[in-house]
């Protein structure tokens, strides 16, 4: 079972694939593609790693900003959650910034995380952003961003058996397991 979950910040996207992920299995892994770079952040991933424990579901946490097709590959539980993937875009973003040919590294790593998802035999919940509602961003590097996390999405959603827009906390259901675009 495939899953993504899709929304903007601060839409409930995260809790929701967290409460759907615990339905998928007794215990499991959770892999965080987030950096601390200050305290807010150190903060509000405290906060997150103190909810997960008191809701009473044994989550293993692995903290992977860049490796995650690997990570994927050799995670072994019975359920798997990644949050989120517009981070572990940002990541590499940031980390070949200045390659010439940054979109075409990015996209090499998109299409191995697309592999190692299509390749998992238990369950797994992805966790993605909606980042093109806005304006055109100003700057390149935002315009880039944009439109690989767009890319990625479309076809990590093609993978999926399933995929959920959470929207103010409610999740509407975009691709059912019945049925495949
Ligand atoms: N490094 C690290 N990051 C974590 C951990 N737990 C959660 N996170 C990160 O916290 C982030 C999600 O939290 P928020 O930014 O508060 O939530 P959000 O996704 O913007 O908001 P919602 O849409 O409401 O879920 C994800 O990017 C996770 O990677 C952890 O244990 N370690």
């Amino acid at each position: 079972m495939k899953v993504l979950v899709t929304g903007g910040a601060r839409s409930g996207k995260s809790g929701f694939a967290e409460a759907y992920a615990a339905r998928l299995g007794d215990r499991g892994v959770y892999i965080a593609t987030a950096q601390a770079f200050d305290e807010e952040m150190e903060a509000r991933i405290e906060l997150h790693r103190e909810n997960r424990r008191n809701r009473g579901f044994h989550w293993d946490t692995t903290e992977e900003p860049y490796a995650l097709a690997e990570t994927l590959r050799t995670a072994n539980a019975p359920v798997v959650l990644v949050d989120c993937l517009t981070l572990w875009l940002s990541n590499w973003l940031l980390r070949c910034e200045h390659e010439q040919d940054a979109e075409r590294l990015i996209e090499h790593r998109i299409d191995e995380l697309a592999d190692a998802f299509g390749s998992m035999e238990g369950p797994v919940v992805l966790v993605t952003n909606e980042v093109g509602y806005g304006l055109v961003p100003e700057y390149k590097l935002g315009r880039i961003f944009r439109d690989l996390s767009g890319r990625m999405n479309q076809k990590l959603a093609r993978t999926a058996d399933q995929v959920f827009l959470v929207t103010a906390g409610i999740p509407v259901e975009l691709k059912s397991q019945a049925f495949r675009l």
